[in-house]
């Protein structure tokens, strides 16, 4: 049995990963972390400061990470210290704190990072980078649509995306939103829409003489994103030390 402990435990992802751990044969979940003490399927949930305590107690072979950006790098380094596995998929993470999860992994244990767990989300990415290499002189634009509650924009999947597209088509400018009198030039516009429980859909239009092409994924339930996760979680126990994605774990080409 993999033993599984759940940061943002309480969170919506928590929740369902914490209720998919559960169910599982394979996966056993020892415990989770959250602001504030609780419990979850029969495991206990423990503040931030207890999380050494935690992972020492139930030997925990894997953490996994879904809580908020200002909260991950010190729940990484807790969990390298314990020689956890990671399994992260908090997004709106800024430079400075990436280097310093990196800090904390490289060397001492495996990560899988990605900003979106779903599989449909991996290949979805592997046509928008064919897209984008063929479509060069295309406009581009791309279009995320969130939940309410999400806090971070655009969605780490959209910035994700626009790596991607600007490693095949060359970088641009990017402009978020549009106002007033706009002349377009060559830039990606980018446009967040956030409302309700839209779980997570994202769209690439590529417009030319005519016509337009769309590539769009949509996510009817967050168990797409914790299924993705939980394969993840049992793939990377075992791995070497390095920071790993989701091409690593379904064995697609980068
Ligand atoms: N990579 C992927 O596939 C996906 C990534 N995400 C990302 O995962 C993150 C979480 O999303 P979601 O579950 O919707 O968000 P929620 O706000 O529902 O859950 C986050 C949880 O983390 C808790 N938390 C805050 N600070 C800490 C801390 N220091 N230690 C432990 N727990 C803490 C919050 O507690 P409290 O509520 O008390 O503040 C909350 O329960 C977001 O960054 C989101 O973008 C989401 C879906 C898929
Ligand atoms: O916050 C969410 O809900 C999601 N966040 C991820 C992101 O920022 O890309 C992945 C998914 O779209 C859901």
């Amino acid at each position: 049995m993999v033993k599984v402990v759940i940061c943002g435990a309480s969170g919506r992802m928590g929740q369902t990963l914490g209720r998919m751990v559960h169910e599982s044969d394979d996966l056993e979940l020892v415990g989770g972390i959250n602001l504030k003490p609780s419990s979850f399927f029969g495991a206990e949930i423990v503040e931030a400061k207890d999380a050494d305590a935690l992972l020492k107690r139930t030997k925990a072979d894997v953490v996994i990470d879904f809580t908020i950006a200002s909260a991950v790098v010190g729940n990484v380094q807790v969990a390298a210290r314990n020689n956890c596995a990671l399994i992260i998929g908090t997004t709106g993470i800024s430079p400075a704190q990436r280097a310093e999860m990196e800090k904390a992994i490289l060397g001492h244990v495996p990560a899988v990072i990605t900003t979106n767990f779903s599989i449909g989300v991996a290949i979805f990415q592997q046509l928008v980078r064919e897209s984008a290499r063929l479509l060069k002189d295309y406009d581009i634009e791309l279009i995320e649509a969130h939940h309410r509650n999400k806090k971070d924009a655009p969605s780490g999947t959209a910035k994700t995306l626009l790596q991607i597209i600007e490693e095949e088509a060359g970088t641009r400018e990017k402009l978020y939103g549009r106002e007033g009198m706009t002349e377009r030039k060559n830039e990606i516009g980018v446009h967040v829409i956030r409302g309700g429980d839209i779980v997570g859909d994202h769209k690439v239009m590529y417009s030319k003489n005519f016509e337009t092409i769309e590539l769009s994924h949509r996510a009817y339930d967050r168990s797409v994103f914790a299924s993705g996760a939980l394969r993840a979680a049992r793939w990377v126990v075992g791995k070497k030390p390095g920071i790993y994605d989701m091409n690593d774990v379904l064995g697609l080409k980068k």
